[in-house]
């Protein structure tokens, strides 16, 4: 069969979509896949028109998606206690479907709490249209749900999604955008008195680590569009995720983050310990001086350490076996490095994906150990809403689910964007060195955004 451009691949699936009366399927999501011949998902995501726009590269590269509308979008903005989350997962879960529908989405770092507009504590959708890159290969793929609407109805809508479609266009190149003014918070001197409090002896005895992070405010003329600044911080950070959700034209949240919360194919999980920082060096040599540095660092290492014990002990009840004998690595970025250990485990079978997000999120690389008393000191202390930074964001779907950890991420709003950087604060910590650590971590996307 040979491989369709993408505007005539539209209008066969149009067609097809008009031939389709009868369908034995009368619930669930019914999906229609074409092969085709795909342009540059970001330049084509830029493009259109219609919201909500989602985007989604793993980090291994084998797969990238830019979708567009929803045909099923599950919002909780108010207060939802996970035995809400689960029913509407086992919900969804139950409904017919084939094993390629997946839900894009995320949670909120700490789902208790209130979190962003459009956002909420937890927000999952079945785009209307996907465009799927797997390894060499493109899909288009229209999705309707059966369970919401008559069939007619969802025809004519999805029809009406691939009418409105846009051609891609080339990204602009990046504008260097006018700050007219930076408001960190916490500011230093609050950040050095928050520091001070964790790393005393008394507060460390029952709270070993908490990662407290900053929210910097950039305050500019023109907020870019998000998916060219992701374009170019893809570019720069290739190793990474990438990922971001555009639920309406004004709020966007964009992440090039290098951290694995988990992939699970059928019952093979993949998760990682991503924790202890340093920068890269200058020249080769210099780089790997630093990077053995970092290993040999007590902190450092003790840092890591918290979030793969955790990992484990929490993954051991829901596994058959556990593998957490990987040697602890070095993860390179643009501007910086970290200690990086692999865990895995084969999961007992019953194991769910809602499961696996209660039990990992947040670990001890974004929350701190134990979990429940370091998430109390950041919502008391840490002074604005984290929302779905350092929250979990990725996809579902029966046979292969994969979620990042949206650090290294931005908030786009009218006239404003918002910066998240966090770090382990923990016994040896020095107020100085990890506010230098949380500016490191913003290098790469300050100097896409700003110039100097
Ligand atoms: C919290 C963040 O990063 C986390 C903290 C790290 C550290 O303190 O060394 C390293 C990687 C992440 O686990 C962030 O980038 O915002
Ligand atoms: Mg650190």
């Amino acid at each position: 069969m040979s491989v369709l451009p993408l505007s005539k691949a539209v209008s066969s699936l149009s067609d097809r979509l008009s031939q389709l009366f009868d369908h034995s399927q009368t619930a669930g999501i019914l999906q229609l896949v074409e092969e085709v011949s795909l342009p540059p998902l970001m330049s084509w995501l830029a493009a259109q028109q219609q919201f909500p726009k989602i985007y989604w590269q793993g980090r291994d590269r084998y797969e990238e998606v830019a979708g567009v509308g929803s045909c099923l979008d599950l919002q909780f903005a108010e207060a939802v206690d996970d035995e809400k989350l689960l029913q509407f997962y086992q919900q969804q879960r139950s409904l017919p479907r084939t094993a390629d529908v997946r839900f894009y989405g995320g949670v909120a770092f700490d789902r208790r709490l209130e979190s962003w507009p459009e956002f909420g504590r937890a927000r999952f959708l079945v785009p209307r249209i996907e465009l799927r890159r797997c390894e060499d290969k493109g899909l288009l793929i229209v999705n309707l749900n059966l369970s919401a609407q008559p069939l007619s109805e969802q025809i004519s809508s999805a029809q009406e999604a691939l009418a409105a479609l846009q051609a891609a266009q080339p990204l602009p190149p990046p504008i260097k955008t006018d700050v007219q003014t930076r408001v960190d918070i916490p500011d230093f001197a609050r950040w050095s008195e928050l520091v001070t409090e964790v790393t005393s002896p008394n507060f460390n005895r029952d709270t070993p680590k908490v990662v407290l992070s900053r929210q910097t405010k950039l305050q500019v003329a023109q907020t870019p569009d998000p998916w060219t600044v992701l374009a170019c911080w893809q570019g720069r950070n290739p190793t990474s995720f990438q990922f971001g959700f555009q639920f309406s034209p004004e709020r966007s949240f964009i992440s090039c983050t290098p951290e694995r919360l988990y992939r699970r194919q059928l019952n093979e999980l993949v998760t990682e310990a991503l924790a202890g920082t340093t920068v890269r060096g200058l020249t080769e040599e210099e780089d790997e001086q630093l990077a053995q540095q970092l290993l040999d660092d007590h902190k450092n290492s003790h840092e890591n350490q918290f979030v793969g014990t955790h990992i484990e002990s929490e993954l051991r009840p829901l596994s058959a076996q556990v593998f957490a004998d990987e040697p602890l690595k070095i993860f390179k970025l643009n501007h910086i490095q970290h200690l990086h250990r692999v865990i895995k485990a084969r999961l007992r079978t019953e194991v769910s994906d809602f499961q696996l997000l209660q039990a990992l999120h947040p670990t001890p690389a974004v929350g701190g150990f134990p979990k429940a008393s370091a998430l109390q000191y950041i919502a008391s202390h840490e002074g604005y809403t984290r929302g779905w930074y350092a929250g979990a964001c990725g996809f579902l779907s029966s046979q292969l689910s994969e979620f990042a950890v949206a650090i290294r991420s931005a908030l786009l709003e009218p006239g404003c964007i918002n910066l998240y950087a966090g770090a382990g604060i923990l016994t040896g910590s020095d107020p100085v060195l990890e506010w230098q650590e949380l500016e490191n971590k913003l290098a790469t996307i300050m100097s896409i955004l700003v110039d100097f």
